[in-house]
């Protein structure tokens, strides 16, 4: 009998594992099939990418969802119907204050975002599943990866929050701080367009949810990577999910 597919991923429980990790830009799957054992390409449906194979035999299905957090949480509600457990998204940061090419355990993220107040109230907070921030640090640390831990933002307009001054002078008048500007005297230290969104929706529906990012761009210095060195980066970013999550299961096992 076929399987029921869900409805944009167009994959089944019997195709997706129920570790997911959940990624930006499609390019990234190529790099972490290239870790894994046996990936394969499940589906490709509009932004929607999905790869699943095992890493040192723990199950991993791999997700591209595109920009943004509608789009991810149109993934994680498919997820959650599929019965998945744990979600990790490993994507890319605008730092503010820390080094390009660190990675960034997101302690907690501020909800400028507009889709997560639809599932719980703006006062509850974005906090990511405790046992899998644990045992992420305690992977990135044994492993030595430059590492922040820390408050993000998650806004949905990437050129009025993030990047506001693109086009230099042409622009129609803006506020003279970004919000990035405003919170990071009191902690902030990135900022990206999907991890609040993903933490609430995933407490609301009983997922297991992380983020860990890279700084690929210095919104102070307005730098980034270039492109060799993100490439790289994203190996290792990539390399670390996967051992993450299988320091995650491992443990469990004990
Ligand atoms: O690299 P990804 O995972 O896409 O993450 C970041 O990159 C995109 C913006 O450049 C946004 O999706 C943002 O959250
Ligand atoms: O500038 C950046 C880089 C990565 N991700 C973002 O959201 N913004």
């Amino acid at each position: 009998m076929t399987q029921k597919k869900s409805w944009y991923l167009k994959i089944s429980s019997q195709d997706c594992a129920p570790n997911v990790i959940l990624v930006g830009d499609p390019a990234r799957l190529t790099i972490f099939a290239q870790l894994m054992e046996h990936a394969q390409e499940i589906a490709h449906e509009r932004e929607f990418k999905t790869i699943t194979g095992t890493y040192k035999n723990v199950p991993v299905s791999v997700i591209a969802v595109g920009i943004g957090a509608p789009a991810a949480l149109i993934a994680l509600e498919e997820l959650w119907e599929l019965g998945v457990e744990v979600v990790v998204r490993a994507g890319t940061g605008m730092s503010w204050g820390v080094p390009l090419g660190n990675f960034i355990l997101v302690q907690a993220a501020a909800r400028n975002e507009g889709i997560s107040k639809d599932y719980l109230p703006l006062n509850f907070p974005a906090v990511p599943n405790i046992e899998l921030f644990q045992t992420f640090y305690e992977t990135l640390r044994r492993e030595g990866a430059p590492l922040s831990c820390g408050i993000i933002l998650t806004s949905d307009s990437f050129y009025t929050d993030l990047f506001p001054h693109h086009v230099e002078g042409k622009h129609p008048p803006r506020p003279s701080k970004t919000l990035l500007e405003q919170y990071a005297p009191f902690g902030l230290i990135s900022a990206d367009m999907e991890t609040a969104a993903l933490y609430i929706a995933a407490q609301y529906l009983g997922i297991k949810s992380l983020s860990l990012l890279l700084a690929t761009v210095d919104g102070i210095h307005k730098q980034m990577l270039d492109n060799d060195k993100r490439i790289q980066k994203e190996q290792e970013l990539a390399r670390l999910t996967l051992e993450g999550i299988h320091h995650y299961h491992t443990s469990r096992e004990r």
